[in-house]
């Protein structure tokens, strides 16, 4: 979550901008795994420890990465995009696993979001013209800090780097100081053990320096370019690659840049974000939804970004789908939701901007109610979110002990947020931000309006009418169409979206001078004079009132919820005594890519008939299912769907054929239950729809006791 600070602090500064082009061949390891074993025998154990790492599986197992990762490339989750060309870092493609599991998470999200909250959806074009994104902002400000090794020619993103390198030198330390009080216990030189370690891998630091290192890193999203800057100098980081510091830290623009048309005269980009389209529709938003406020659009689709080191499979790539809601509420009254009682009880544990300040990160546990209450999150809307937010992780089964909701410090926060808190979930590769949910004030509406001087504004009656004192523009029509001639319409326009304070400003102009100057976007600088225009502070009575809504926007990563889902859900189990292990993913139903495996005992023509029906039974009800009729074991075919997280299978064999009794197996339990077809089916489709758990089947249903292998 490095991103925001750097673009956010990037606002008010000038850019240079670098283009990165960079590929890199992804390597695949597979792991085989082969085994015969029966269904008691499986419980969770460790893996080998060799390949341990800080992460822990859903069964509290060290995680071991490799056979994770070796997993999501066998089973086909997601796989380098080209890959028979070498792939292109940064891009992936799912495979069926991952876009089931992608289908059924943003069917989640559309009922748990759209459907409950009324939202509108919308779907907008990701081809943007160069002056929408030029008046968001993100033409000159949306950007990271890059820098290069000065031999290697390596393009490395600043914050990454500063990170890393702090990161490996704590990682020494500790190891320093562990080998340390080893050889002391053993009663041997310590400096013969600190010669253990490589290079500056186990070199031990001061406990001020250690101190000052976390300190840096519990703040890394709070620096600028020119701070990450000092911190290489200071701390002398090196590349590990070349042994030298690489080049100050430069900005550099994330969005691609096309062209539309033939001509190449239209410059445009891929969206960076669904945001801008959601912006572009508001007031044709507001009429659909008759006037009302408030009101969200919610808008899911791909967005772009040219990031400079794509890393960590699907956590930073350059193309991905995000979820975005784009929450319009009256700046008026404190941005009250009225949906705020259901949710205030909610604790949430939140990391906020001033504990990061001061350089630590722990997370306080509290009701949301209170939170808002005390200022912690600043209004009722944004906290409705953050609660919203969470249901909906845990719904989808992340693990709620790995979840926190981390505040953006005030350098880190985009200047016109009020309040940014992003969900982070921790994985393997660390904290990782999941979402956002921004409170993007009136930012972006205002901004648009100014430049297109389309008023997206809400007009609400009055029950009193108010009396009102503003400054208003007199247009001398006669003389300033003539004088202005063909750019008439751009003065008039940028005139008429100037601000009550600019206003205030032209008066004193014109009376002190008889002339002002006036920005217009198209033409650049404009004179006018008292004879054209006239700029007066009028009294009159509204029975309307004109505001621009404020936004709030929870703003989703669906790949990065995909492989958070994934790596929280992951664990081994394996035969008692036994070597092997096997990997379960242990989704919740509604979840599985695949809901149920037909297992026939084998390939005899006879069960054809009854698997046929069986599963077009399965289809009518909405249950997604797939057949193994290879000529692997059972148990083989059952490991084959623990990996692919198959919710449940369904075996049919020769006592079917007589009686219409099937099994029904349990993915994480293995246990398995007998019955009639139509009782076995209706079980299915209850514990899909979450009616039911695996416990409730086996208290309505015959328990079933069978080998495995
Ligand atoms: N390069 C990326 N790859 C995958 N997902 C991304 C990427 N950039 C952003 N996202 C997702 O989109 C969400 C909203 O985007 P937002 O602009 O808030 O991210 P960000 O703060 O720029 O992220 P980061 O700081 O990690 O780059 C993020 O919470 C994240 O889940």
């Amino acid at each position: 979550m490095h991103i925001h600070l750097y673009r956010s602090s990037l606002w008010s500064k000038g850019l240079q901008v670098f283009p990165v082009v960079s590929t890199c061949p992804l390597t695949t390891s597979i792991l085989r795994r082969t085994f015969t074993t029966t269904r008691q025998q499986y419980k969770a154990v460790p893996p080998k420890p060799k390949m341990s790492t800080d992460a822990t599986t859903l069964k509290g197992q060290p995680l071991d990465k490799a056979a994770f990762d070796a997993l999501m490339r066998r089973r086909m989750f997601f796989t380098p995009s080209f890959e028979i060309y070498g792939g292109v870092s940064g891009l992936f493609d799912l495979g069926p696993p991952g876009a089931a599991l992608q289908s059924n998470l943003i069917d989640t999200w559309k009922k748990h979001f759209i459907i409950e909250e009324n939202m509108l959806e919308v779907d907008c074009t990701v081809l943007t013209p160069h002056v929408v994104l030029k008046t968001s902002g993100h033409v000159d400000k949306f950007a990271d800090w890059m820098c290069k090794d000065p031999k290697t020619g390596d393009i490395l993103r600043a914050d990454h780097f500063v990170e890393d390198v702090l990161e490996s030198r704590l990682k020494g330390d500790k190891e320093a100081r562990g080998l340390e009080t080893q050889a002391t216990a053993q009663d041997k030189d310590p400096k013969r053990a600190k010669k253990k370690g490589k290079g500056e891998v186990a070199v031990k630091l001061d406990d001020a320096l250690v101190q000052e290192y976390e300190e840096v890193l519990a703040k890394i999203d709070n620096y600028d370019g020119d701070q990450l800057g000092e911190l290489i100098k200071k701390y002398d980081l090196k590349n590990p690659k070349s042994g030298l510091q690489p080049s100050p830290p430069v900005a550099f623009n994330l969005m691609f840049q096309t062209s539309i048309g033939p001509s190449s005269n239209v410059p445009s980009y891929l969206r960076p974000e669904t945001a801008q389209g959601q912006f572009m529709n508001f007031a044709k938003l507001l009429e659909y939804n008759m006037g009302q406020m408030p009101f969200a659009s919610a808008s899911i689709g791909k967005s772009y970004r040219n990031e400079i080191s794509p890393r960590a499979g699907l956590l930073r790539v350059r193309e991905f789908l995000m979820a975005e809601i784009e929450h319009f509420v009256d700046p008026k009254g404190g941005k009250k939701h009225p949906r705020f009682h259901e949710v205030e009880h909610i604790e949430l544990p939140l990391l906020d901007g001033p504990t990061q300040l001061a350089g630590q990160t722990t997370v306080k546990k509290i009701a949301i109610g209170k939170a808002v209450q005390e200022g912690i999150v600043n209004n009722e809307t944004i906290g409705y979110f953050l609660a919203r937010i969470s249901l909906f992780v845990e719904k989808i089964g992340i693990d709620m002990t790995k979840i926190r909701f981390r505040q953006h410090m005030a350098n880190e926060m985009a200047h016109y947020a009020s309040d940014c808190y992003d969900l982070e979930v921790k994985c393997s590769a660390g904290w990782v931000e999941c979402v956002g949910c921004a409170d993007r004030s009136a930012y972006d509406l205002a901004v648009h309006t100014k430049q297109t001087g389309k008023p997206l504004v809400v007009r609400e009656q009055l029950e009193t009418p108010e009396i009102i004192t503003s400054w208003e523009v007199d247009i001398d029509k006669k003389k300033f169409g003539p004088f202005f001639k063909k750019n008439a319409k751009l003065v008039e326009s940028a005139l008429e979206a100037t601000t009550q304070d600019h206003r205030e400003q032209i008066a004193k102009a014109l009376t002190d001078t008889g002339k002002f100057s006036l920005d217009v976007p198209e033409m650049g600088k404009v004179e006018v004079g008292i004879d054209l225009v006239k700029v007066e502070q009028k009294t009159r009575t509204e029975n309307i009132r004109e505001y621009t809504p404020n936004v709030i926007e929870p703003s989703f990563g669906i790949g990065r919820l995909l492989f958070a889902l994934c790596e929280h859900n992951y664990w081994t189990r394996a035969e008692e005594g036994g070597e092997e292990t096997r990997g379960v993913l242990s989704f919740p139903p509604a979840m599985a890519p695949t809901k149920v495996l037909i297992v026939p005992l084998s390939s005899n023509d006879k069960f054809v008939p009854f698997i046929n029906e069986l599963s077009r039974k399965l289809r009518a009800a909405g249950v997604s299912c797939r057949v193994d009729n290879s000529s692997a074991s059972i148990g083989k075919r059952y490991a084959r769907n623990d990996e692919l997280g198959t919710a449940l299978a369904v075996t049919v064999d020769f006592q079917t054929l007589q009686d219409n009794t099937i099994t029904l197996r349990d993915r994480d339990s293995t246990r398995q239950v007998r019955a009639d077809e139509d009782k076995v089916v209706a079980a299915i489709q209850a514990v899909v729809n979450g009616a039911q758990t695996w416990e409730d089947v086996e208290k309505s249903l015959p328990v079933f006791t069978q080998q495995e292998s």
